[in-house]
């Protein structure tokens, strides 16, 4: 892949504050979007994270103006864009969008691609600002061809060339690096970050790969059917989920059925101290694979080791343990000589264990 243009050199856009209140979208019966309360603070960058479905582009498309909320609003810089009887059209909102439904044009060149938002410039400063936004992708040389004669790579920094060039105050993507190859995808997410930083404009991405949103976001807003679950940072959301679903999302886990019994919360890899929990209650005691440690047979819990692979860096370890379903799964940088099938012992880090009531509240217990 070509180089990428000057670090420092990409237009600078005043920030905009955004902000959603209340904000509830329905296609038919069942909400895409329901109650959603944001407030994004200029030049802050947003993740929405979530799987498919659970109404990520249907928000964007609403702080775009591509969709009309069905109730609440929309603001921006503290002035309603959608709700009550106000709607702003897209092209009035100072927002750059980058969506997979907004490809470059092919019959257009690289150039008048990339103009194409600036339409309100004399032709000649379109034109300037215009290269000076390819220049920064590294991609001046190529203002004169067309979109068939570059990679997809290369498609995707003329669509953020074409985002950025207008000065946008609040840049919208949605999934912007889902179509590049992995080798490809970490670069151009480096590099693409870095000139959003540049610009200076309120970011919102739509993800829904976690690694992802850990790596670019300041705020990871999580979505489940509609819903915002947790809004926080990327170490919020890892160390402290608002509930089991929310901690699947970002590590595997190992789960393990745990029973109160005098405040100790008891499974068969060891017993757990927990504040507020109730004897006699059910509890699924999570494990991330990294707190699961080998100690030498007799100490910690006893289990047989069946199965390990080695995977670079470290290496995954599965363990039987006498009472539960599955085997435990580790993850070790030890790269321990122990040879499959013998007894060993394991020990849990308490720092690696979250734990989840069965039924009812989706609130965490301890904290
Ligand atoms: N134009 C539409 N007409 C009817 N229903 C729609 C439309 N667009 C989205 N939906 C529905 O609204 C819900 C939310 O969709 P949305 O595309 O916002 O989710 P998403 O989280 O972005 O998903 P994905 O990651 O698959 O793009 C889904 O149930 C979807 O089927």
């Amino acid at each position: 892949m070509g180089r990428w243009g000057r670090r420092g050199t990409a237009g600078a856009a005043i920030a905009a504050r955004l902000s959603f209140d209340n904000v509830s979208h329905s296609y038919d019966t069942a909400p895409a979007v329901d109650r959603v309360t944001l407030d994004i603070e200029p030049a802050e960058f947003v993740c929405l994270l979530g799987h498919s479905g659970c109404g990520k582009t249907t928000l964007l498309k609403l702080a775009a103006g591509l969709e009309e909320p069905s109730s609440g609003s929309i603001m921006i810089n503290g002035q309603a864009v959608s709700g009550g009887s106000r709607f702003v059209p897209p092209e009035k909102r100072g927002v750059g969008l980058m969506f997979q439904d907004f490809a470059l044009f092919p019959h257009l060149s690289i150039l008048k691609n990339v103009m194409f938002g600036l339409t309100t410039l004399p032709r000649g400063d379109a034109e300037r600002e215009a290269l000076k936004a390819l220049r920064r992708v590294g991609l001046e040389d190529y203002a004169e061809l067309y979109p068939h004669a570059l990679s997809g790579g290369e498609q995707q920094r003329v669509a953020l060339a074409r985002a950025i060039a207008p000065r946008p105050s609040v840049l919208l993507m949605d999934e912007p690096f889902s179509g590049l190859d992995s080798r490809l995808r970490d670069e151009v997410r480096d590099e693409t970050l870095a000139v959003l930083r540049e610009t200076r404009a309120t970011c919102i991405i739509v993800t829904h790969d976690p690694e992802e949103a850990m790596r670019m976001a300041d705020r990871i807003v999580l979505m489940r059917s509609g819903r915002l679950v947790q809004v926080g940072t990327a170490s919020e959301l890892y160390h402290t989920p608002v509930d089991l679903a929310a901690a699947r999302f970002f590590t595997e886990l190992n789960e393990i059925p745990g029973e109160v019994e005098g405040g100790r919360v008891v499974t068969p890899v060891g017993d757990f101290a927990r504040q507020g929990v109730v004897s006699g209650e059910e509890v699924t005691v999570c494990v991330r694979p990294h707190g699961v440690r080998l100690v030498e047979p007799g100490a910690g819990v006893p289990g047989r080791l069946v199965a390990r692979r080695f995977l670079g860096e470290v290496e995954r370890l599965d363990i039987a343990v006498e009472g539960l379903d599955g085997p435990l799964k580790a993850r070790s940088r030890d790269m321990n000589p122990v040879a499959v099938g013998s007894e060993v012992g394991v020990a849990i880090d308490e720092a690696a264990v979250l734990m989840f009531p069965v039924r009812g509240e989706r609130t965490r217990f301890g904290d």
